[in-house]
């Protein structure tokens, strides 16, 4: 039977022939938590009574959250997740180390895997065309200790993609855009899947940062398929040999198809408190700015230092404006220090945060302040999201926080840069 990327993969690693609403037990290549998840995952799995983790070199334990700590309970947190990786042989990314979903895509995940982890932004390694996904932490322990999950198959929901985004009009609006567009409920437990013809316009950052969104329309895995940009970037992180080609048959049957004409997308922002309440950036511009934050799995990468840099260099932020810089891993903070895209944004007023989730769930690094607004480049402004409910988020991509943090308000980046 054709199959789609999501029902290849489960054929494949449960060695039947899977169609949606099948329960499938299937192996599991990478299991993982980050800090606010760990312990209770942990527990849980102590709880089971098993001797030892099924795969410790695929237990991956990421303190990435509150990195690194600002109060005791979080560092005995810490503490305790540090003992077991040790206890148990489990990998540890400690603080400083980045965040989880962007190592995942630097360092472990393959096309073709099967991913879970107690984070809901696991389905980021979907830009890989891997299927990923966020479960609980009673789940997550499961796999812990037998190396292996259920899932219900999800149904297809298939996003054909067509022409090529103009510039300043990145991945982060398509993402928007769509979400947006179908609602957070709009692929409850679906599998979402990129295609088309536009798809090679978008090298592997753009596919990560949808990815990572996907779970914003509700959707079980967010998938890509694997092809030459997914090898040309495996290559750059020196797994070239993690590589292979995978796409979903031609003739695959789909839950549901929109197209996507990148051609035509604008800037677009997600406006409080909710991610689906988007707007085009005309109908938001002009809205003043505390607070802009450049960072996290969504949009932390190389890519959004070079987009920052690019439009900030030479510019100053506005005095009323803070402008909060946190690079999503080591290599990608150091290659944005080679690259000189580190300079510019210090020069230009920016604070660079240590590479992690910095401010985005409002733990620490950027709390706002009472009545205050932050433009941010992560993937939620729930009510309360980064730390206080008196506070009010909006989402866009890089460009568009770079060039409002030069305004103080929200600004159309083609219209400064
Ligand atoms: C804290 C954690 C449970 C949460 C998630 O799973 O997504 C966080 O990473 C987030 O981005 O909201
Ligand atoms: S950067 Fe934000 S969205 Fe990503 S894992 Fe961390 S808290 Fe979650």
């Amino acid at each position: 039977m054709s199959k789609t990327l999501a029902e290849k993969i489960l054929s494949e690693k449960t060695k039947q022939d899977v169609k949606p609403g099948d329960i499938v037990v299937s192996p599991v290549d990478w299991a993982l938590v980050q800090d606010t998840t760990g312990p209770l995952t942990v527990r849980e799995f102590l709880g089971l009574g098993l001797p030892k983790l099924a795969n410790p070199s695929h237990t991956i334990m990421f303190i990435d959250h509150a990195a690194p700590s600002p109060q005791k309970q979080l560092s005995c947190d810490h503490t305790f997740l540090r003992k077991f990786a040790k206890d148990y042989g489990a990998v540890l990314s400690d603080v400083g180390e980045g965040v989880c979903h962007q190592i995942m895509a630097e360092k472990y995940a393959r096309p073709g895997d099967v991913i879970v982890g107690a984070d809901s932004h696991t389905v980021t390694a979907g830009g890989l065309g891997a299927f990923a996904t966020g479960m609980g932490s009673s789940d997550v322990a499961a796999a812990f200790g037998l190396g292996k999950t259920w899932f219900r198959v999800p149904e297809t929901f298939y996003i054909r993609l067509t022409g090529k985004l103009q510039k300043y009009v990145t991945a982060k609006d398509v993402i928007l855009h769509l979400i947006g567009s179908i609602g957070a409920d709009g692929a409850t437990y679906q599998a979402l899947e990129f295609g088309g013809e536009g798809l090679r316009t978008l090298p592997v950052s753009d596919r990560l940062t949808i990815a990572n969104m996907a779970v914003e329309a509700g959707a079980k895995v967010g998938i890509f398929p694997s092809d030459d940009a997914t090898l040309e970037y495996l290559n750059q992180q020196g797994r070239k040999a993690d590589h292979r080609f995978l796409f979903a048959d031609a003739d695959a049957a789909y839950e549901r198809l929109i197209e996507i004409d990148l051609s035509k997308l604008e800037p677009t922002v997600a406006k409080p408190h909710t991610v689906d309440n988007t707007a085009i950036i005309d109908e938001v511009k002009g809205t003043k700015v505390d607070q802009v934050f450049i960072g996290t799995c969504t949009n932390g990468r190389l890519e959004d230092l070079k987009l920052a840099a690019d439009i900030l260099r030479g510019k100053r932020r506005n005095p009323a404006t803070r402008l909060l810089v946190a690079p999503a891993s080591p290599q990608i903070m150091l290659a944005g220090m080679r690259m000189g895209y580190i300079q510019d944004l210090v020069e230009a007023g920016a604070l660079i945060l240590p590479p992690g989730c910095a401010g985005c769930l409002g733990v620490h690094q950027g709390v706002l302040g009472d009545g205050e607004t932050c433009l941010s480049t992560a993937n939620r402004n729930f009510l309360g999201r980064m730390g206080n409910p008196e506070g009010l988020i909006f989402l866009s991509s890089t460009p568009t926080a770079a060039a409002s943090a030069i305004t103080g308000v929200i600004t159309d980046p083609r219209e400064v840069a």
